[in-house]
């Protein structure tokens, strides 16, 4: 076996992930793992557990069993603090902007880990990708659209100079123009070599982006493959992009 060798090695490993609200097993062992540069979606109805994923790997939600590793390390029982300082910075689901304030300190909070100099550089680079948040930076975070609220909550994220990006959902609710429009800052985020993942329900964008997917149903991995190969999948097709 020397397969390996050239292998690439991967950014995170996550095994036999085990995580529960009580007595309800949310997750059931699921096994998934992100490669350097790769960007990977994890698809699934209402309720299959993609939230609780990425909270469970967040450090959020308590794992009950499995193990996280990440840039060879073995993070399972770190802290989510310290898992941010590590580099997994999350996108929340619902954006989770801080409405009263400037749209500029909720990009700042982002960098809330970090102590060196170049912050500022860094908002430089987050209003570089998104124009309008410049020229709304001392409005009230609240003021936004919903479109312009994820970006915000993307450039946030980027602003803790992630390794590996969470995103949760950052399609939902918004105008079929602005999914595109995420989709596409999605996309560039890949060209520069940034680490995704993406949790969506809206399969069809996830799956055009992605390189590979994961189809997650009631806690359980059921399917994984190339972005394009579950597009093409006649179960994925039929469940889940309404073919
Ligand atoms: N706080 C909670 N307490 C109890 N059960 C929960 C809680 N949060 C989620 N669950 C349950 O865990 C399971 C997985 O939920 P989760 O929110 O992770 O799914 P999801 O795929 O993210 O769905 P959605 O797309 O609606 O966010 C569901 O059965 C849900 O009812």
């Amino acid at each position: 076996m020397t397969a390996s060798i050239h292998a690439p090695e991967a950014l995170l490993r996550v095994r036999d992930m085990v995580s529960a609200y009580g007595r309800i097993k949310a997750l059931k062992g699921i096994a998934l793992e992100i490669n350097r540069g790769e960007t990977v979606a994890l698809i699934g109805a209402n309720g299959a557990g993609k939230t609780t994923f990425l909270r469970t790997l967040s450090g959020v939600q308590p794992m009950a069993a499995g193990t996280v590793a990440f840039d060879g390390e073995d993070i399972s029982r770190l802290r989510a603090d310290q898992r941010v300082a590590r580099g997994i910075c999350q996108c929340p689901e619902g954006r989770m902007v801080f409405g009263p304030l400037s749209i500029e300190d909720n990009i700042r909070l982002g960098a809330y880990t970090r102590k060196d100099a170049e912050i500022g550089d860094d908002i430089e680079k987050v209003y570089a990708m998104f124009p309008i948040l410049k020229q709304k930076r001392h409005l009230p975070a609240g003021s936004l659209s919903g479109g312009q609220q994820q970006m915000l909550a993307m450039g946030r994220a980027l602003m803790g100079r992630p390794k590996l990006l969470l995103l949760d959902e950052p399609s939902m609710g918004l105008a079929p123009l602005l999914v595109e429009e995420i989709f596409n800052v999605i996309r560039t985020l890949k060209s520069q070599g940034m680490t995704i993942l993406l949790v969506e329900q809206n399969a069809f964008g996830a799956l055009g982006v992605a390189d590979r997917a994961y189809v997650l149903e009631t806690g359980h991995v059921t399917l994984s493959g190339s972005g394009a190969e579950l597009a093409e999948n006649p179960d994925v097709r039929a469940a889940y992009l309404g073919m």
